[in-house]
């Protein structure tokens, strides 16, 4: 028998339980009303099937990257739209639409998954909202011309000639950890170049470079796989523990000397009158550390370079390590592509001289053999920005509040504008071949006014190794073709099985 006051006890339950589905309900209905507009727009781009909550989180599950690829390669007009939970995100590959977004002021903001970098990394360039980004690239930028970097040839120069001793210790090995070496180099070079700190892995052989791959996996995982949205659900996560504790060993290497740094820089600074040209000009004639840059403006907290020294270490360290794995596969895989690269070294150096700043521009075959292999992998091979305004594509209109991304290993492979795609063809970057072509059928640095800060730096980093190991090793690689060099992104992209690389001394 139910009593009375059970009745009344089930009585409120039941109303609380219904008041709740009713606020609820009427919560998302008004949710869904203010958004109607994106629905409406979103109805006219193909795309596809997509479930209430969690869009079409589904196709994030499994190889990412070849999942979006297949969606875009279904596509008629190079349009694709997805929900990534509630995120309305377009997939954009002409290169025209492309030159439009990528160029246009109201498309400059980070999408809002980058919320999560900088949750994890602070508010550095890579995921700084424009207004910080704005202030920050101003001061960086003049670091990163040619004449400057130029200034930096001989520390690239003694790294590079320190890695080919290094990986005397792997000669013969099949299958060792190119990444792992490589990594170390470049990351003692950022630490070095942008900072004016010596960390040293590379003697030492240490770890923080390496635990980057790990890093960058992580913080995928709480991009893409949307239940890591969840703050609690983030907090409680077996990642989160493996993620801080590889950031806090990057802070506790990074954080004492900056900070020292910092205040001695202030220190110096002090009652001095900065004018600008006075400023840029000093980074030519006294070469200082990129980062040093920011120090000249006054208003600069030694958090704000923290984060900016963290974001470097990672975007500048990482994505060469990676992009050298992949190219010294290629080089394995294509062995009279790799000889007339070593030709082109013997040419301009000998066998013996060190790398200076005037032999870069003469290096043209290399550069297209990096280009090509930029265009195959190219390392940041997903990124997405935010839609301020309405922009007018013609027959789409990307709405406010909804978000672009970019599949750049989708643009660089697509038939429409690269024939043959898979073949590896360094002359497809010969001048009169990109003349032929649009700029953004190739942006493997994206385009617009929030392109990649360091490519320069990139290509500087990445001819002075390449001249450096190539005149000591042959490279090999036991991939037979590109179609199995399979990728899988985390952030950047790495080979799923490894470079699977060895070497040989030529002498
Ligand atoms: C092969 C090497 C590299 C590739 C393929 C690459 C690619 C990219 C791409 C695609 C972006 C845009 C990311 C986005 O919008 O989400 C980017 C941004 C950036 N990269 Fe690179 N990068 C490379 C090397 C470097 C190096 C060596 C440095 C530093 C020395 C660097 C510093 C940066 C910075 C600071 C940004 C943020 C720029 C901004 O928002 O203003 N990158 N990079």
């Amino acid at each position: 028998m139910i009593s009375s006051e059970d009745f009344s006890r089930y009585d409120v339950r039941t109303y609380l339980v219904v008041s709740l589905i009713t606020a609820f309900a009427v919560w998302y209905i008004k949710f869904l009303w203010n958004r109607k507009y994106l629905y409406i727009y979103s109805w006219k781009v193909e795309g596809p099937l997509s479930f209430p909550f969690l869009g079409c989180g589904y196709l994030l599950l499994g190889n990412l990257i070849n999942n979006i690829t297949k969606q875009q390669a279904k596509s008629r007009t190079g349009i694709v739209r997805f929900w990534m939970g509630m995120n309305l995100v377009y997939l954009l590959s002409e290169p025209i639409h492309l030159q439009k977004v990528l160029s246009h002021p109201k498309a400059l903001e980070k999408d809002y998954s980058y919320k999560y970098v900088t949750e994890t990394i602070g508010e550095g360039l890579l995921s700084a909202p424009v207004n910080v980004w704005k202030r920050h690239r101003k001061l960086l930028a003049p670091s990163f011309n040619h004449r400057v970097l130029n200034t930096a040839v001989g520390i690239f120069t003694e790294y590079s000639v320190n890695f080919a001793k290094e990986l005397q210790a792997v000669v013969g090995k099949k299958n060792f950890d190119l990444y792992a070496w490589t990594i170390r180099c470049t990351f003692d070079l950022i630490c070095k170049t942008s900072m004016g700190i010596n960390v040293e892995t590379q003697k030492n052989r240490g770890d923080q470079g390496i635990l980057f791959e790990r890093a960058f996996e992580i913080m995928s995982y709480r991009m893409f796989r949307v239940w890591n949205h969840l703050d609690f659900v983030w907090y409680y996560s077996p990642n989160k523990k493996i993620f801080d504790g590889i950031y806090s060993k990057l802070y506790d290497l990074l954080h004492p000397l900056i900070s020292k740094k910092f205040i001695e820089f202030k220190k110096e600074l002090s009652g001095k009158h900065l004018d600008a040209e006075i400023e840029e000009e000093s980074l030519y004639e006294k070469r200082l550390p990129f980062l040093d840059s920011m120090l000249l403006d006054p208003s600069i907290t030694e958090k704000k370079v923290q984060d900016e020294a963290v974001a470097f270490a990672l975007a500048g360290s990482e994505t060469t390590a990676s992009s050298i794995c992949f190219l010294f596969s290629l080089l394995g895989l294509f062995p009279e592509v790799q000889q007339k690269v070593y030709e082109e070294m013997i040419d301009i150096l000998g066998p013996d001289r060190n790398v200076e700043a005037f032999d870069l521009p003469k290096m043209k075959y290399t550069e297209r053999v990096i280009k090509e292999n930029l265009r195959l992998f190219p390392i940041a091979a997903l990124v997405a920005r935010r839609i301020e305004e309405d922009i007018n594509l013609g027959d789409v209109i990307l709405p406010a509040g909804s978000s672009v991304a970019f599949n750049l290993l989708y643009i660089h492979r697509n038939p429409k504008y690269w024939t043959e795609p898979l073949k590896f063809d360094p002359d497809r970057f010969l001048p009169e071949e990109i003349a032929k072509r649009h700029p953004c059928t190739f942006i493997p640095f994206l385009y617009g006014p929030r392109n990649c800060l360091g490519w320069k730096y990139a290509f500087l980093n990445m001819k002075i190794i390449i001249a450096t190991v190539v005149r000591e090793f042959k490279i090999f690689t036991e991939y037979k073709s590109i179609e199995e060099m399979e990728v899988v992104f985390h952030f950047t992209i790495q080979l799923k099985n490894g470079p699977k690389v060895w070497l040989e001394r030529r002498r």
